[in-house]
This record gives C-alpha cells, structure tokens and sequence, in this order.
C-alpha cells in the first residue's frame, strides 16, 4: 500500500489512512491467533460452533467457521449449566499452542453419560488458576465464569458497578467488557473506549489483554496522562484528601467568578474620550457571554465583542447628546436651523431613503476601530482577564485569603494544610484541580468517550470523578473497585457517595463474592482484618485451597537478609514462579539497594493494588499500617496478592 505512488497530498493522505487500517486489521488478526479456537459448543441437535477470539467467515460455508466470543451465538458457551443446558450437549474447552491443540477438556451439561468422543477432567478453570503467573495479565475469555458473563454482555449502557473482594475478577470483567462494548455497541465504539486505572504499573499489568482479544484501539490511561500533567512532587496525604474533595471545584468557580466583569460601573478611555458604562450594561454583558460558550477564556472573547456593541452604543449616545446640545445652543443664538446645512439635507434633496439624524455614526466601522483600540483591550483584561489553568489553581491555594474567602467550610488548620507558594511544584492531587481548572477556563476536554471503564475505582476522590465523567458525555461508564481497598485519598465511603453528584441513583450494582486468586487459607488469614476495616463486607470464597501462610520474624537489622533467605527457598522450591515483596513505600529502596529486586518485584504498598504473584512476601505489617492514613487497608491489600504462597517477615521486638 504505501509502496504506491500518490500524485498529490490528498493521495497520499489516503494512501496513510488505508495503510493505517490494515495495520490495524493485521493486528486484530495476529491478536485472534494466540488461542485462534478455544471453545465448541454441540448441541443436542448434533450441530457444533467453535468459539474464538474473533469472528472468521468463508464464502462456501453457511455457518461461521469460528465465532466471536462475544457474539450471541456464543452465549450458551458460558452461560449453560447442567441445570439450563440452553440446547446444548457438551462445552469443549481447547488448548493450544500455535496452531498445535495441547489440551481438550469436556463438560457434558444434558446429563448423558460421555462416550469415547468426550473427554471429562480438571475443569479449565483450576487449571487457568493455577497456572504460573507471568507479570502480566492475561485474558480468561475462554473460562469467563456465568456471574462474570452476565456483567460482560450486559445490555445495560448506562453506569454498571462491580464491587467485589480481591482476586474476585473485577479486572477481567472490567477488560472483558471494554471488548463487548466495542463489539456490541458500534455508537460508543465510535467514540472510542478509554480504560482508566490508578497508576503506570497498573496500566503495565493490564496492558495485554485487550490487544490479546483483537481490540487495539481502546485508551488506557491514568489520571494525569488524561489531564496532561506530570506531578513534580510528592504530596501529603492529608493535603491531597483535602484537595480531592468537591468543595475544591466550587472555590474554583467561585474564583473565576470573580475574574469575570465584577459588579459596578466602568470608564473606557476611547481616543481623547471617556466612555461610561453603567454597572447594568457590563453585567448584561457578562452574563450574555457566560451563556454563550463554556470556558472563561472562549467566553472573554463574546465579552469583548459586547463590551464594543457597548462602548459603540454610549458613544453615539453622548455623540448625539453633544450635537444636540450645539445645535440648540446655536439656534438659540443664531436663530438658524443647522439641519439645513448639514448632509441630512443634501441627501434628502437628492431623494435618497429617509436618513437618520445628522448625527449619526457609521457604527460598523466605529466597531472595528474598537475592537482594534488599546484603552479596550486593556478594560477587558481588567475586567474579564485571560487565564491559564495553572494561574486560576496558584490563584487558590497560594492565597490565604482566596482560600478562606473561598472555601468556607474548611476550618482554618485545614486551610493551612492547602497553603502552599507560588512556585510549589504540582503534585498527583493537585491533577484533578489543573483538570477542572482547564475546562474553567478553556471549556470542556477536547477528547471525549462513549464508555469509560474504571479499574480500581474505589481510590478516585471526587475531584477524579469529576475529571472522568466529563470525558463521558452519555455517562455510560463500567466501573469496578472495592472500598474495602481504598487508599488514604478516598473521599467516598461507598458507590452512592461516589456516583450520587454525577448519575444519582442510577447505576446499576453487581457483586462478585468468588476469588479467583487467593486461596481459602489467606483469605482466612485476613477475615479479622476485613471485619475491621468493612465490617458490613460479605467475606469472599475461594475456589483453591493451598498452603497455610507462614509468618518469620528477624530483627531490625536483619529484615533484607530474611526477605532475600526466603524468597531463595520459594525460588529453590517452586522454579520459574513470580514472586513479589510488598514493603511500605520508604523501603522499597533498600530492598531494591539490597539486591532484592533480582529475585523478586519489589512493590511499594501504595502501588500494589490490583497486581498478582505466585508468591508474595510482605514486609514488616506493622509499619506498612502505619506509614499511611488507613494503612490497614493498605495492608489487607498487600495479604491478598498472592496466587500461592505468602509469608510476612515480621520485626523482633527488641
Ligand atoms: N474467569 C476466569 N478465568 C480465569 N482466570 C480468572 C477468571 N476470573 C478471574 N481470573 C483470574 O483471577 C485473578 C484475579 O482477577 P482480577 O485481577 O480481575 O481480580 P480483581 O477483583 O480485580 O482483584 P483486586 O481486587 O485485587 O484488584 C487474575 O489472575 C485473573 O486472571
């Protein structure tokens, strides 16, 4: 394609758009081929479909030789049970590599008993669950479980909510369903699909799995790459809870406001002149902008053209008050009528149309010369000036005053907490501000979406809520978390708080209560500690059972030699397994110094929702509870992490 020769630019820019889609169709393709045919589905009819990753038609055949996944004749691969075999006879996993199959396994669901041609085991599920992890997530679109399934394809386009225990499969649902939304949806897909979570490394763990299902074109992103921004420090965490709150967007509204014509009279200097304008005219004007577009500086401009229809329309008042005034003072004294001397007269005479008075002013051209005149520009930067967002935010919270004027209900050490200087480095929470900020002052985001999908929604603050729904216009948002995983910036309590500004009651609640991931052993381990950081959350259930979690101590000097010793024994015992060290965030670099990054991930605490390892080791409970706000939660995190084995290195109390 692109070896063709283009005779003009116009050419060659379809030339790039076609060479552009058939990178994409070849993507799709290579995707579709990692597990070309994973399912088939007899029916009891004795016709058979073959599930995969895409759809694949031949022109002889009446039946597709291979079905998308998410297409509906593909339903009853994942939704049959032998109570509702939905016509089927068998379900029919298949493994391959390349093209070569390496595994069958056979589900027979109308209660017949397997003949030769079947091949009843371990279902494909245990076996997918204990496979070794690798880093990065992989797709389960060939074992899809039924209450997963059901949010996947759900017809639903509104706001749907997954709120489910770790390992539950939030994020395979999640992700799955970025894929249906594309397939099922063509409107949304038009408008392109943006996946959100909470950090890079989340983002890196994820990555895969959608190009894995032939899609290539969703978004993923986090908050700061949506808002343009790289935070240049780290913050408090109390000061970010604080900034993440909604209050933060009325102070900036508020602040604009004020920025935008205030109350009273104004005087423009015009030429040798002094224009008045009364408060009422510059208000009428105001609001007539602020209606007319979104965003400050947009609007500055229909302000401007007003203020000039205004400053045009006092003039030829004044103009025609001072005429009048010349001419009774001169008949008074002359006792001539001046009309007759003037142009008014002449074109009468010369039958033009009925004139208007002498006096006159050509106002277009009056306009024009104002629009280009200083004394105007310089009202309109004094009444209504041209803002960057970073200014408007700066304007908040490196003003003691602006801040306390402007957020009323924060009590004064609160405000203090925000305080900050003018040349203070932004930081992650003040993202969400410079967002909000922006489309003050620009208007709404250029890039809008037609289904977002969140990943750990549950650490969004209002601020990043706000920042999300305004990239979703039709509110048609997939979102999954667990607030029982909530980091210390959270400001909700639960999907109501969060969701209740933005769509009110209407979303619709799913729950996940089986895990995946860990083992009923370590979730045993953490009832105690759920019960107390959600008293109100249903325990999960896990499918797998395994070893015990152990717990060693070692003293304070000693805790890297003891995470390196035991991680040497798991790597001894279980070669080729993931392993990850889950350690507060200010030791993560000791560990790394102290060579534990070769054995293992070395992952801050802050930093480990929504990954998995074979193994994990958590270092030091105690001070991971404490280095954060609600570290507790912090720490029931870390616990769950592990697909197999877990231990915590504990320190011996001196
Ligand atoms: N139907 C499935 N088939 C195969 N594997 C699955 C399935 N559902 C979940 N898993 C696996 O279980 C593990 C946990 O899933 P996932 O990460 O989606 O859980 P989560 O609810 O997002 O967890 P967390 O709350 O910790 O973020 C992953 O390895 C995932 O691949």
């Amino acid at each position: 394609m692109l070896k063709a020769p283009a005779e003009s630019a116009g050419e060659a820019y379809e030339r790039e758009i076609a060479a552009e889609r058939l990178g994409r169709e070849i993507g799709r393709l290579e995707g579709a081929e990692k597990g070309l045919v994973f399912g088939r589905i007899d029916r009891a009819d004795g016709s058979a479909l073959r599930i995969g990753r895409i759809g694949l038609y031949s022109e002889e055949d009446e039946l597709p030789l291979l079905v998308d996944w998410r297409a509906n004749a593909a339903r009853p691969f994942y939704e049959a049970t032998p109570v509702h075999p939905m016509g089927l006879r068998r379900r029919r996993h298949l493994g391959l590599e390349g093209r070569t199959v390496v595994s069958v396994s056979d589900e027979l669901l109308d209660g017949t008993a397997p003949t030769e041609e079947d091949v009843v085991g371990d279902g494909p599920l245990v076996e997918a669950l204990s496979a070794r992890r690798t880093g990065r997530m992989q797709a389960a679109v060939a074992t899809l479980q039924a209450e997963q399934d059901e949010i996947v394809r759900s017809a639903h386009r509104g706001v749907t909510v997954v709120q489910g225990g770790p390992g539950t499969g939030k994020t395979v649902v999640a992700l799955h369903r970025a894929a249906y939304v594309l397939y099922a949806f063509p409107r949304a897909a038009e408008e392109g699909v943006l996946v959100v979570g909470p950090n890079a490394r989340f983002l890196d763990y994820i990555s895969q799995v959608l190009p894995s299902l032939g899609e290539n074109d969703v978004v993923l992103a986090t908050c700061r790459e949506l808002a343009g921004v790289t935070p240049g420090a780290v913050g408090p965490s109390d000061a970010a809870r604080l900034k993440g709150g909604s209050d933060l967007a009325e102070a900036l509204a508020g602040l604009l406001r004020v920025r935008q014509a205030p109350a009273g009279d104004f005087t423009v200097r015009v030429g040798r002149d002094l224009v008045h304008l009364s408060g009422e005219e510059v208000a009428e004007a105001r609001d007539a902008a602020v209606a007319a577009v979104p965003g400050h500086n947009p609007a500055r401009q229909v302000f401007r053209e007003l203020l000039v229809d205004a400053v045009a329309d006092a003039l030829q008042r004044d103009m025609g008050d001072v005429l009048e005034q010349i001419d009774a003072d001169a008949e008074r004294m002359t006792g001539l009528d001046l009309d007759r001397f003037t142009g008014a007269d002449r074109r009468r005479a010369e039958g033009a149309a009925e004139p208007g008075p002498a006096h006159e002013l050509d106002l277009d051209a009056v306009r024009a010369d104002l629009l280009e005149d200083d004394g105007v520009d310089r009202a309109v930067e004094a009444l209504w000036p041209r803002l960057e967002p970073g200014e408007l935010v700066r304007a908040l919270l490196a003003d003691a005053d602006a801040l306390a004027e402007h957020l009323p209900r924060l009590t004064a050490p609160e405000r203090s907490l925000l305080l900050g200087g003018p040349d203070d480095p932004w930081t992650e929470a003040d993202v969400p501000l410079l967002d909000e900020a922006a489309s003050l002052v620009d208007g709404p985001p250029g890039r809008t979406y037609g289904h977002v999908v969140v990943d750990e929604a549950q650490e969004l603050t209002a601020m990043q809520w706000r920042m999300i729904v305004r990239r979703c216009p039709a509110r048609a948002m997939t979102l999954v978390g667990d607030f029982a995983q909530a980091g210390p910036v959270t400001t909700a309590r639960d999907w109501k708080e969060a969701l209740g500004p933005h769509v009110g009651p209407r979303f619709k609640l799913h729950e996940l209560t089986v895990s995946y991931r860990t083992t009923q052993e370590i979730l045993e381990s953490v009832r105690a500690l759920l019960a107390r950081i959600a008293p109100d959350q249903r325990p999960t259930r896990s499918l797998r059972s395994g070893e015990s979690p152990r717990t060693v101590t070692a003293p304070p000097d000693g805790l890297v030699a003891a995470v390196l010793r035991e991680l040497r024994a798991q790597s001894a015992a279980h070669p080729g397994e993931l392993l990850g060290v889950v350690c507060a965030d200010s030791r993560a670099g000791e560990l790394t110094a102290g060579g534990v990054a070769r054995h293992a991930r070395v992952v801050p605490a802050s930093e480990a929702r929504g990954l998995e390892f074979d193994g994990v080791v958590v270092l030091d409970p105690e001070e991971i509870v404490a280095a954060r706000p609600g570290g507790e939660r912090d720490l029931y995190v870390a616990l769950t992490r592990a697909t197999k084995r877990l231990c915590t290195v504990t320190v011996e109390p001196a």
